[in-house]
């Protein structure tokens, strides 16, 4: 078992709801941004949101981690330890802290002016908090508090060996080269140990390269840590290649759900991305990977 795999993780359980979309309907005044959409992601698997651009799916993930209260809809997130959370009822702050649902952004949000190292051991404040009492216990070299952090900086050390960032560690965050960033927040978010990850087109700006290392990491991320991830993403290699599931979604509507077989070859997603008349804004990829094995199905 890996050394930081959730406690109630590392078995070969069968993949189970982690987390229960009802009904999510997301309304700013006259815009339905999400419309009565309705999926489950399992515990231990991949669950990819595509769609085309403005369909829904930041807000989806907004709703997730308490950006946004959702206008209608029920979020169960069957935490292994703590049971059912309902995560609409629950504040925005406490939804990483309690439900243990981390997230990164489509644009990165690194702490820019910190050490790769530090934007990790940063990560696990809330952990060192609770370690310290919430007093002075840290600086007065409290035995808890000081185990907690070496623990922190274990942890840190690992996902950075992870993530390929060991021999960056003291580089300033904000130097790093995109790929390299864009692994850093993933490491990060791993290191609040979550149960379920929120990943916003985490291959953008990738080279062909750095999205197969991303396939790989996402991969074992799963198989090692037995987590449920969430992924919002474009590029197709990426999506059809380690998705267990997909969910799609345009203007707002859930339009299909399935194995990445089934949702390629679906007349419905078909449409979406080329539209009736070959929406040429298409990136080219999507089109030729939707186009030839939806044709061939
Ligand atoms: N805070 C907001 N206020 C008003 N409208 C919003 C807000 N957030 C999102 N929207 C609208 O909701 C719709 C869905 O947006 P969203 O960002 O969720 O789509 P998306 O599928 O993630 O798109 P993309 O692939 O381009 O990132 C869009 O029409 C968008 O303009």
């Amino acid at each position: 078992m890996p050394p930081f795999a959730p406690a109630a993780g590392g078995g070969n359980e069968q993949p189970t709801a982690l987390l229960k979309v009802e009904h999510l309907t997301m309304r700013f005044g006259g815009l339905v941004a999400v419309d009565d959409v309705s999926f489950e992601a399992p515990n231990a698997g991949i669950t990819a949101i595509i769609g085309p651009n403005g369909a829904g799916k930041t807000t989806v993930f907004n709703c997730l981690t308490g950006f946004y209260k959702p206008s209608v809809g029920r979020l169960t997130l069957s935490h292994p330890r703590r049971g059912p959370l309902y995560l609409e009822r629950m504040e925005g702050f406490r939804i990483p802290q309690v439900a243990g649902v981390a997230r990164t952004f489509q644009n990165v949000r690194l702490f820019g002016g910190m050490s790769v190292l530090e934007n990790l051991i940063v990560a696990q404040h809330n952990e060192l908090m609770h370690a310290s009492f919430f007093s002075l216990a840290g600086l007065l070299g409290l035995g808890r508090y000081r185990r907690a952090e070496a623990k922190a900086v274990e942890r840190a050390r690992y996902w950075l060996d992870r993530v390929g960032l060991t021999a960056r560690a003291d580089w300033d965050a904000a130097n790093l080269p995109y790929g390299e960033q864009r692994r850093l927040e993933i490491a990060r978010a791993m290191c609040s140990q979550p149960v379920l990850l929120c990943l916003d087109e985490p291959a953008a700006g990738l080279n062909p390269r750095e999205s197969s290392d991303l396939n790989r990491l996402l991969i074992g991320i799963r198989d090692e840590q037995r987590i449920g991830i969430l992924l919002i993403e474009h590029d197709m290699s990426v999506v059809m290649g380690i998705s267990d599931k997909i969910v799609v979604l345009d203007h707002g509507r859930q339009i299909a759900e399935g194995e990445p077989r089934q949702v390629r070859a679906d007349p419905a997603v078909i449409r979406a991305y080329l539209g009736e008349d070959e929406n040429e804004d298409l990136p080219p990829e999507v089109a030729r990977d939707l186009a030839r094995d939806g044709g061939s199905a």
